[in-house]
């Protein structure tokens, strides 16, 4: 069994990680951000959504950046996919092209974290702000119409974020999305 730990932002959907691990058979612990939970009884850590906005509230969330030193493996989603791009010295701004609601998402590489999911699936999205350059580092494994990095790999850890929500039903195929992350906190 893997342990958990997902880092809260507030954001509304923040739960449904936690349920969503929890329904593979897996253990999760939710903890808000500003609790600056101890990471060391648990496997591998997910950063939420939430309402936070990047780069203005950078600095709140900037110590994050202890758990990246420690191997872990990573899984930002949404804000905390823009969270871990600025650790890793990206830039996050507004969105030319905010979206909200269905999106269909562009697989470009269907790299272990979006294994099963290529070439393109349907996701819920909700965001004003997202990734603009991604960090030098990175590699962008998926896309969409108006989003050009829906997902980011690291080349520099087991890190990997998605903009999308993967843990709400409205992505039909999202719970893939926490299975190939439970098998890299495996392996
Ligand atoms: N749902 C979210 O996590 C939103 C993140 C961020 N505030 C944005 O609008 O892009």
């Amino acid at each position: 069994m893997v342990r958990v730990l997902v880092v809260a932002f507030g954001g509304q959907y923040n739960h449904l990680i936690k349920r969503s691990i929890e329904k593979l058979g897996h253990e999760a612990d939710m903890v808000l951000y500003t609790m600056k939970p101890d990471v060391n009884k648990y496997d591998c850590i997910v950063f939420g959504g939430g309402p936070l906005t990047m780069p203005k509230d950078f600095e709140k969330v900037k110590w994050l950046k202890e758990y990246l030193s420690l191997g872990k493996p990573v899984l930002g989603i949404c804000l905390g996919h823009q969270v871990l791009a600025l650790l890793n010295g990206g830039t996050v701004g507004p969105s030319p092209k905010p979206e909200y609601g269905d999106v269909t998402i562009y697989v470009d590489d269907e790299d272990e974290i979006l294994r099963g999911l290529g070439p393109k699936f349907l996701a819920w999205e909700s965001h004003n702000e997202e990734v603009l350059e991604e960090p030098p580092n990175s590699v962008v494994i998926a896309h969409s119409d108006n989003t050009r990095v829906q997902a980011l790999k690291y080349l520099n850890g087991p890190f990997y974020g998605v903009q999308f929500h993967p843990e709400v039903q409205h992505t039909p195929k999202g719970s893939q999305v926490f299975q190939n992350f439970i098998s890299i906190c495996k392996s």
